[in-house]
């Protein structure tokens, strides 16, 4: 029996960290989309007791270190699963972009493995489960659009966002999200207002959620790699409605509802960066059928 399961990217429309707590992790609140830019995880029922793992990428790790690999065994050894998987991972997401694509693995082979070894879980289930791999999962294993707070895992879904273009682009770098957390000086920066931005997106109000996406993180990694501020002016001088980083970068990520500006920004930015996606939001939660 063989599963094939999409992974979407998610993009932060805000992100602001409130403090920094005991364990070391930050207190955050965080505006989170996922977007149709998915790796594609297949899964292959294997009669025994094992978890193989593989992908074409080489930045991918392809033994206990890949977080869908960590998240089969999280699974097998709560539930005591005798029946083993072949995890396939066709990477499209960026790695270590603020795209969160190995944490969207996981949790898609959460999703997936529910079905693939009939666990019967519910997503707050999964999510649950899916927050010990990494603070990004539970978000992932609901997708959709949500206020994600704790240390990412507290989940409070909300409404599609109004209908937009996302242009992503990758500068030629990657980011440790670690790295970023530690020289984030908390004295020093401007919060988002979440609030407001909830409220845009409740009402539907396109200009109320340009005017709200900010990112606490940005600064930090603008100032390791001033490229990442490039990309941003350009977006901004083809047009964009708003541009703001995602995560801890450094993928930054344009909104735009005109098709032809659309185009002049993904027309620009080609060839200047990495990679350049243009992207709907897909705006519903996953479901477990
Ligand atoms: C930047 C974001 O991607 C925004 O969505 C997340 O906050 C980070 O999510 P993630 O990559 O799933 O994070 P984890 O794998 O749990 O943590 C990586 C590292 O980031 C730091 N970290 C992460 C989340 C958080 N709320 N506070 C932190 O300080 C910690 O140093 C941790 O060791
Ligand atoms: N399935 C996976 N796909 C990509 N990277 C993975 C995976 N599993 C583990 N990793 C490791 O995780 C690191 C971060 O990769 P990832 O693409 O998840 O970062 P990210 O998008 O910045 O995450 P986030 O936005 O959640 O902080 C990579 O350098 C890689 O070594």
């Amino acid at each position: 029996m063989k599963l094939l399961i999409k992974a979407p990217a998610k993009i932060n429309l805000s992100l602001d960290v409130l403090y920094k707590r005991e364990d070391g992790y930050h207190e955050v609140e965080m505006v989170m989309t996922t977007i149709d830019l998915a790796d594609r995880i297949e899964l292959t029922l294997l009669s025994e007791d094992v978890i193989k793992i593989s992908s074409q990428n080489r930045f991918v790790p392809d033994d206990q270190r890949n977080l869908a690999f960590q998240a089969a065994k999280l699974l097998k050894d709560r539930y005591q699963v005798k029946m083993g998987v072949q995890i396939g991972i066709e990477k499209t997401i960026p790695v270590a972009a603020g795209l969160a694509g190995g944490s969207s693995d996981a949790a898609a082979t959460l999703r997936g493995l529910n079905k693939l070894w009939n666990l019967q879980l519910s997503l707050d289930e999964l999510a649950e489960i899916g927050s010990e791999i990494g603070s990004d999962v539970s978000f992932c294993v609901y997708g959709g659009t949500a206020l994600a707070k704790g240390r990412g895992e507290k989940i409070t879904e909300l409404p599609p966002p109004p209908t937009c273009w996302i242009i992503l682009a990758k500068p030629f770098i990657g980011v440790s999200t670690a790295d970023v957390y530690r020289r984030l000086d908390l004295s020093n920066v401007s919060h988002p207002n979440t609030a407001e931005m909830i409220q845009s997106i409740n009402k539907g109000d396109f200009k109320g959620v340009c005017e709200n996406i900010g990112n606490v993180l940005e600064d930090v990694t603008l100032n390791l790699h001033p490229e990442v501020a490039q990309i941003k002016d350009q977006m901004i001088r083809f047009g964009a409605d708003a541009v703001l980083m995602s995560g801890s970068g450094p993928t930054v990520f344009a909104l735009v509802q005109h098709d032809s500006r659309m185009n002049r920004i993904y027309n620009g930015l080609r060839g200047f960066c990495d990679q350049v996606f243009a992207v709907r939001m897909l705006g519903e939660r996953h479901s477990l059928d």
